[in-house]
């Protein structure tokens, strides 16, 4: 079995825990809070901006040209592509994208960049690959899992999302991932990868907690003047 697989497997409850989350849930019903889709996408949008700035750490650590090339062409991918997923949950909040731009992380999106940046910073290039893995694979089963189980048409208002995560584009981000983490964890000892499989539970975990965070709509003790919408 795969080192990729194995992690799959070992972080599965996670998985599950995530497609019964209620934001999750309710993405596939189509019914969710007009407040907690804004949440999510003004978390999102930062949350976005700081996997760009860490592919750059990426290509910092990079030794070949190859791997540089690749995190580069993720950060197109980025740039260009995950904003029409944003683009249809403002729509159906029915507000701007621009007016929800610029606010600062809540505490979880927050820990998580957080944790995303000092595996970047400190860790081996197996770490890193392992703690950005569960960002396109948490939404690439979320995509399956809601197709399949909603079956939803292009009048369900998240279709546009939904088919978005299902999509071969995301598909292949994850592939790639699992296999530069696999031919890496070839060349490895055990210590190394046990320290990558903890950076990869500890994103799963906060995959699930960004969700739990978006719906509770979870905020600073203290709410500073810059934070108003
Ligand atoms: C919290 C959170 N987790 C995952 C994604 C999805 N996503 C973000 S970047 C990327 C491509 C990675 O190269 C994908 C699939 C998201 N939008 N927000």
């Amino acid at each position: 079995m795969s080192f990729s697989t194995q992690l799959r497997k070992e972080s599965d409850v996670i998985f599950q825990g995530i497609f019964k989350h209620p934001f999750v849930d309710g993405l596939g019903k189509g019914e969710l809070p007009k407040e907690a889709l804004i949440h999510y996408v003004k978390a999102d949008f930062e949350y976005l901006n700081a996997f760009i700035n860490i592919y750059g750490l990426a290509i910092a650590k990079s030794d070949t040209r190859e791997d540089m090339q690749y995190f580069q062409e993720k950060i197109g991918f980025i740039l260009n592509s995950e904003i029409h997923p944003h683009n249809n949950l403002c729509q159906v909040a029915g507000v701007n994208y621009n007016d929800l731009k610029g606010f600062p992380l809540p505490p979880t999106a927050d820990h998580y960049v957080g944790h995303m940046k000092s595996t970047a910073q400190q860790g081996s290039m197996g770490e890193l690959l392992a703690a950005l893995l569960p960002c396109p694979w948490t939404y690439l089963d979320i995509g399956h899992y809601l197709k399949d189980s909603f079956n939803p048409g292009p009048e369900h208002p998240f279709y546009e999302w939904i088919t978005f995560y299902a999509k071969q584009e995301t598909a292949s981000v994850t592939t790639e991932l699992r296999d530069r983490l696999d031919r890496w964890a070839e060349t490895v000892g055990e210590i190394e990868k046990e320290k990558a499989k903890q950076a990869f539970i500890k994103s799963c975990q906060l995959e699930y907690a960004f969700w739990e965070m978006a719906y509770t709509q979870e905020k600073w003790p203290f709410t500073m003047v810059t934070e108003e919408v």
